[in-house]
């Protein structure tokens, strides 16, 4: 369990606007935050996110970054950004949208820290700027050549904020988060998030869902029948990509060190893994321990824009940050994604019975 916040004692209660803080990283984040005593708004659209992933504790607002300027104010210390859209195969479908909603939406941000005099900066930057890694491990000076829009707009918005770190004196980092998996968890599993003496859960909810540990929990659920391995023909020992799996408690930690490392005029950008790579069958493999499903399993295609091996060095985070993951091995990350979601499950089973019994049409709402 990752009820436990960060080792990081604010030095004074801060504010702060979380953009994308009904989503998946920043509504762990922002938890993680408001435990160390923090205020923390949260600006959403819930276009991905939702609604019941905000943590209690925090004021909501819904609207887009773009308006950021309606809502910011100097009373705000920072701002941690997290609002993007970030499906890869959808931006090699759709790169616009991409170009539209990450480099142009986090411009309007920008412009609008700038006009309220906000000059602290936290940005989810990804390990998918890089492409295909050249050595071992990625680090942060390795040539970035991305293999897909999203990718490609998360490099432009991180070259943005060097521009705005030196003409305009902002303190920034961008996180180049590898593969982030897990949940914050308090409280005795089967309840949902925020039911009473059921503590909090705040974890990975994606509709559609298209990152492995999910969906391979999801066959162990029973709500999938098998999980599809995307090519098995790759450069790797058992064919299948590498990839370097961080829990999202310890990626949280990295945020709070970072808003206080920021120096002004300066942009600092560093890696966030845990430096071992694990394959898609090796990740199957833990979840069949974790749960003791068989999960079924079949070969498919390769997907586009996959590199065969992402696994990050995450030495400039240990040095500048002194960032430590503490929670890096991979089946503690897989227990807690799968305490996450068999709450969640047990949660929609509950508001389905509820919805029949009261006569309503199912169906999430955001
Ligand atoms: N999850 C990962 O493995 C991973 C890896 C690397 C980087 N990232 C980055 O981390 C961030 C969070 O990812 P996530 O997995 O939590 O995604 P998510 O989709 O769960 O969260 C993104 C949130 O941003 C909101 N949003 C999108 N556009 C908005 C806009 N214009 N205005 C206001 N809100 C908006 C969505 O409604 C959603 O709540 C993203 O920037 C993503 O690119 C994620
Ligand atoms: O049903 C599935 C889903 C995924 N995979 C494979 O599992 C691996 C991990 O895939 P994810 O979709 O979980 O994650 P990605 O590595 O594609 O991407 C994630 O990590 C990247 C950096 O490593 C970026 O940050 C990106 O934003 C983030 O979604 C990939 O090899 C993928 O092909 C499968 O085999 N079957």
């Amino acid at each position: 369990m990752s009820g436990t916040s960060t080792g990081t004692a604010a030095v004074r209660p801060r504010k702060y606007l979380v953009t994308g803080g009904a989503g998946y990283v920043g509504s762990v984040v922002a938890a993680h935050l408001l435990e160390a005593g923090h205020t923390v708004t949260v600006l959403d659209d819930l276009s991905t996110g939702f609604r019941a992933g905000v943590p209690a504790g925090a004021e909501f607002v819904e609207g887009r970054i773009q308006e950021a300027a309606r809502w910011l104010d100097p009373s705000y210390d920072g701002v941690l950004h997290f609002a993007a859209c970030s499906q890869v195969g959808e931006s090699v479908a759709d790169p616009e949208k991409y170009w539209r909603n990450n480099v142009a939406g986090t411009m309007d941000l920008l412009a609008a820290m700038r006009g309220a005099g906000v000059r602290r900066l936290v940005f989810s930057s990804t390990a998918a700027t890089y492409g295909e890694p050249a050595g071992e491990l990625l680090s942060e000076t390795d040539p970035t050549a991305p293999t897909s829009p999203y990718g490609a707009t998360k490099l432009a918005v991180d070259h943005m904020i060097t521009g705005e770190c030196r003409a305009h004196g902002l303190a920034a980092a961008s996180l180049r988060y590898f593969n982030v998996a897990g949940a914050h968890l308090t409280g005795p599993p089967g309840e949902p998030a925020g039911a009473p003496g059921g503590g909090v859960a705040y974890g990975e909810r994606h509709d559609p869902e298209s990152h492995l540990i999910p969906l391979v929990l999801q066959v162990a659920l029973g709500t999938r029948e098998a999980i599809s391995v995307y090519g098995d023909d790759y450069p790797t020992p058992d064919g299948t990509c590498v990839r370097d799996y961080i829990h999202v408690a310890d990626l949280a930690d990295a945020h709070l060190l970072a808003l206080d490392a920021a120096v002004g005029g300066e942009h600092l950008v560093c890696n966030l893994g845990n430096g071992n790579g694990f394959s898609v069958r090796e990740v199957i493999e833990t979840v069949r321990k974790v749960t003791g499903h068989p999960v079924p399993e079949v070969v498919a295609a390769r997907r586009g824009g996959d590199p065969a091996v992402l696994v990050a060095s995450a030495e400039r985070a240990r040095n500048v940050l002194g960032w430590a993951p503490r929670r890096a091995d991979l089946t503690g990350i897989v227990e807690d994604a799968w305490t996450f979601a068999r709450r969640e499950h047990a949660a929609r089973g509950k508001q389905t019975g509820e919805q029949q019994a009261g006569g309503e049409q199912g169906g999430a709402a955001r």
